[in-house]
């Protein structure tokens, strides 16, 4: 059997980070894990809870009890805590607007970060989803605190105005100036609270920077295949 690949994957709100480690992850038999999905998972919870996000000691220690189940089948996305289902509710405005305050919490990240690296690393081993063939990870600090010695690491980025316009597309189904001004909080405002705590607008050494500004799905997907290939030598399956 060959080596276990593990792809590691940073970048800025809307710049397309899930949406291409997902299909990254699907063409070369891996898993997937969306570490934001987690951070949003543990937001739904202290607030279902009714604890005060601004209670850093119970928040971290909810947390910690958290009872998360997170698939890594990236074509069948499962996410349940405590038994419910939460992969709509993580998506709605009422968590991406209180986010950032669980994830700048550092009691918080030091528990995902623990999860996330057993994650990982249970993927390199036979008896696992990917059968010991490795894992996409992505989010804000994967290249550079989570999996540092990843085997390729990629900060995925594109242009403010080609993420607002995403993100706007995908919630309002247009790019009009209505659209895209109802998304800066989603996309501008978020980046900079979490950039207080994590560098994910910077390549670090080593880290091979993608910018998808000027291209489209299937072609920012093509260029982490090609980054893939050319630092492990892995490739789509057939
Ligand atoms: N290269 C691209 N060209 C056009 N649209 C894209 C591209 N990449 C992603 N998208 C679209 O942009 C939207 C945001 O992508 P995605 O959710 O994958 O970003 P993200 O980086 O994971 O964002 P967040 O960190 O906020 O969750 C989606 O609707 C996706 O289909
Ligand atoms: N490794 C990570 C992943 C995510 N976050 C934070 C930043 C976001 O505000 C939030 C949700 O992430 P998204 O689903 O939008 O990618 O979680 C982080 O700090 N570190």
């Amino acid at each position: 059997m060959s080596q276990p690949v593990v792809v590691a994957i940073d970048g800025p709100s809307g710049s397309g980070k899930s949406s291409v480690s997902r299909e990254v992850a699907r063409r070369l038999g891996l898993a997937y894990l969306d570490t934001g999905a987690m951070y949003r998972a543990a937001t739904w919870w202290c607030l279902r809870s009714e604890i005060d996000l601004a209670d850093t000691a119970a928040v971290a220690a909810a947390v910690r009890a958290m009872p998360l189940d997170q698939g890594v089948d990236p074509s069948v996305e499962k996410l349940e805590v405590d038994g419910a289902d939460v992969r709509a509710d993580i998506r709605e405005t009422w968590i991406s607007e209180k986010v950032s305050a669980v994830a700048t919490n550092l009691d918080v990240r030091a528990e995902l970060r623990r999860l996330q690296r057993e994650a990982i690393a249970g993927q390199t081993v036979p008896d696992s989803f990917s059968e010991g063939r490795g894992i996409v990870a992505e989010g804000r600090d994967i290249t550079t605190v989570v999996a540092p010695d990843a085997d390729v690491r990629v900060l995925l980025t594109a242009s403010e105005e080609a993420r607002l316009a995403r993100r706007a597309r995908e919630l309002h189904g247009a790019a009009d100036a209505a659209a895209v001004d109802a998304t800066r909080d989603q996309v501008l405002r978020r980046d900079r609270d979490d950039s207080t705590v994590v560098e994910f607008q910077v390549a670090a050494d080593g880290v091979v920077t993608v910018d998808s500004s000027d291209l489209d799905l299937e072609q920012t997907v093509d260029a982490v295949l090609d980054v893939v290939a050319r630092l492990t030598g892995a490739r789509p399956r057939a």
